[in-house]
């Protein structure tokens, strides 16, 4: 029998603490080659996470992997920025003062990337967009064709029928562009929306911590220097004795996606306003007598649950190999 091909994948990041274990455990997974990274703003500004993109790989070994930079502003040009420092430290990796990396990103865009890499591989890539959804709005906006030529958009965002966590209506990464996951949302791509609602399910204790403490794993080593900022910011923001695996859960939908269940519908993104952010999904249920801003956009896939006990354990196990 042939061996399965590695699935493809990019991964859209703002690293970012969980972003972090996202790629180190898509390092660890064989069932996924990650064939580039691209930057964004969100848990630090554009510039600092294409630094820590090159640090992580370093850290990892793994400086064979392209990074392209992505954009510096919102799909309108919005350069107010909402930048999650408080959660993940002023460098965006637990205020550890790491060196700067050797490494660059490479000449193209992260959208002129996706563009080129979808077109290269038409149907088999899958991108994990663990950050707001600029790069690939652009990506959208570059080629008219990207949105049939990718293979699938695991977007880590939203808060589907639950409160948001930048305030009760909004997620912070839809928060962060509600325009671009507009875009992103009704382009018509295989897009699956692993929300808030889903992630909040799967959550590293402090037990967890402590065992990945006593693993001499290199990766389980990294994190362990890096986590307690993270860790004080959920015991300070939620009453949950741990944090939640936001981009590790994503990740981990791609890798292996019978871990979650989905619905099916249309989403629409509110863009302004007091619920500037809010995701809303029409499940199709009910014929309305007016056309809505619903009725003739393209179907998308919104996560409904997870087997979180097997997300953890896969964490675990993967950041702990040596
Ligand atoms: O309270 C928060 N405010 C802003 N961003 C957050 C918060 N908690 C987690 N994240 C970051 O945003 C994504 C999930 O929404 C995750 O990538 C996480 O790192």
């Amino acid at each position: 029998m042939a061996p399965i091909e590695a699935k493809k994948i990019i991964i859209d990041t703002d690293p970012g603490i969980d972003d972090t274990m996202a790629i180190f455990v898509a390092l660890r997974s064989p069932e996924v080659q990650v064939i580039g990274l691209t930057t964004i703003y969100g848990n630090v500004y554009t510039t600092l996470a294409t630094r820590n993109a090159l640090h992580l790989l370093e850290i990892a070994g793994r400086t064979d992997i392209p990074v392209a930079e992505g954009s510096h502003v919102t799909i309108t040009k919005g350069t107010k920025l909402r930048i999650a420092d408080f959660v993940h430290g002023a460098d965006g990796l637990g205020n550890q003062n790491f060196p700067p990396p050797k490494g660059k990103p490479i000449e193209q865009s992260a959208a002129a990337f996706l563009v080129e890499q979808a077109k290269l591989y038409p149907g088999k890539i899958t991108i994990v967009a663990l950050g707001p959804l600029t790069n690939i709005a652009l990506a959208i906006q570059l080629d008219p064709v990207f949105a049939s030529n990718i293979g699938q958009i695991v977007v880590l965002g939203g808060a589907f029928a639950v409160n948001g966590n930048v305030n009760p209506a909004a997620e912070a990464n839809i928060f962060g562009d509600p325009d671009a996951a507009d875009i992103v949302f009704t382009s018509g791509a295989d897009v699956l929306a692993v929300g808030i609602n889903v992630t909040h399910q799967v959550i590293l204790t402090d037990a967890d911590r402590d065992v990945l403490a006593s693993s001499s794993g290199k990766f389980a080593q990294y994190l362990c220097k890096i986590l307690e900022v993270y860790f004080s910011y959920h015991h300070d923001a939620y009453s949950t004795r741990g944090v939640y695996l936001h981009d590790p859960t994503a990740l981990l939908a791609a890798v292996n996606p019978a871990l979650v269940t989905y619905t099916e519908g249309v989403v629409r993104v509110q863009t302004s306003g007091i619920t500037r952010g809010l995701t809303i999904l029409y499940n199709k249920q009910k014929r309305f007598e007016e056309v809505t801003e619903w009725w003739d956009k393209p179907i998308v896939k919104v996560a409904v649950t997870v087997d979180a006990p097997a997300v953890v354990k896969m964490v675990m196990e993967r950041l702990m190999e040596s």
